[in-house]
């Protein structure tokens, strides 16, 4: 078999040349100037050898794949309370819509459309001051990566607050049936803080490396959620990770996966490698285009689909 360098070289020379590559998200300027030539890919194996190709080692704006981890932490902080106000489905809806809020009394189908993602930061928010659950998640997400060098992009927060105007409604809206208890503007700061963390495929990847290894991070050898608690977090990602878009992706790659509006994607496959991607240009579900091409080629080249068949030996007795 070609060796996995190879692999991600060839992929990143193939959407180097691509000419289709989406739309860059337009609602910010500091995401709106971002070149659409960027393409990066960082896979981390379970052995911890990495490999890397394109702009792997530039930093962007990880916007939704931060549901990931908020969604870790809060179940660390308040477990599975958290399913009494937050679904599991997916919505079949686009990230920031409405409309199942009303007929679904205020709770949110899954944790990672930002109706959801907005209910974990008022969750959070019963814990910490503002300040503290931002700064805790920082130091979480560090942890996690083992890098001390991830920052939030506060222009980017900025940004976010000026035109959240969709985001403002879901939660008032959710407020409407009890769903968020704090005053709305601090639970959108949280949230707006999240989904400007600033960090790079290699960091992402790191990042998330507890959820291919069993819900323990291999570099420090300590539990960060229960093996139950990684999976649910990975069978959430398959089938709600890329909102309305979840059920092509699945179809595409056939692994767990949470993209952003930054571009970025962070896919696992379990046992075997954390893998993060990065393009800016989106199609039109707000999914990274060549990202997931990326990761399409990336499966078809390692056979590491999940529904790839595997040999099970019977239980014994
Ligand atoms: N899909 C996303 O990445 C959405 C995040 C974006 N900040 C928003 O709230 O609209």
């Amino acid at each position: 078999m070609v060796d996995l360098q190879t692999i991600v070289d060839e992929i990143a020379a193939e959407m180097a040349q691509a000419t289709e590559r989406g739309a860059v998200a337009s609602y910010i300027p500091d995401l709106a100037r971002i070149d659409p030539a960027h393409f990066g890919i960082a896979v981390i194996g379970h052995d911890g050898v990495s490999y890397a190709a394109g702009d792997a080692d530039t930093a962007f704006s990880i916007q939704s794949v931060s549901k990931v981890f908020s969604l870790t932490m809060t179940l660390g902080a308040v477990g599975d309370a958290l399913w009494r106000r937050v679904g599991r489905e997916p919505s079949g809806s686009a990230f920031n819509s409405i409309v199942q809020l009303e007929t679904e009394q205020g709770i949110p189908r899954n944790p990672f459309i930002n109706a959801g993602a907005i209910v974990m930061c008022d969750i959070l928010l019963g814990r910490y001051e503002p300040r503290e659950a931002i700064a805790q998640f920082l130091r979480f997400v560090r942890a996690l990566a083992g890098d001390d060098g991830i920052v939030i992009d506060h222009k980017v927060a900025g940004g976010e607050q000026e035109t959240g105007f969709r985001n403002v409604a879901l939660a008032n809206y959710m407020r409407a049936f009890g769903n968020i208890q704090h005053a709305v503007d601090k639970v959108l700061g949280i949230y707006f803080h999240q989904c400007a963390l600033a960090m790079n495929c290699r960091q992402l990847a790191l990042a998330g490396r507890f959820l291919m290894n069993g819900g323990r991070n291999p570099a420090t050898c300590r539990s960060v959620v229960s093996p139950q608690r990684a999976r649910r977090i990975l069978s959430l990602m398959m089938t709600c990770g890329h909102y309305d878009g979840s059920g092509e992706f699945a179809f595409r790659v056939g692994l767990p996966g949470k993209s952003g509006v930054g571009g970025g994607i962070l896919a696992i496959v379990p046992g075997i490698a954390s893998i993060a991607v990065w393009s800016p240009g989106l199609n039109e579900r707000g999914n990274s285009q060549l990202g997931t091409l990326a990761l399409e080629r990336l499966v078809q080249r390692t056979g590491w689909s999940v529904f790839e068949p595997v040999v099970l030996s019977a239980p014994e007795g």
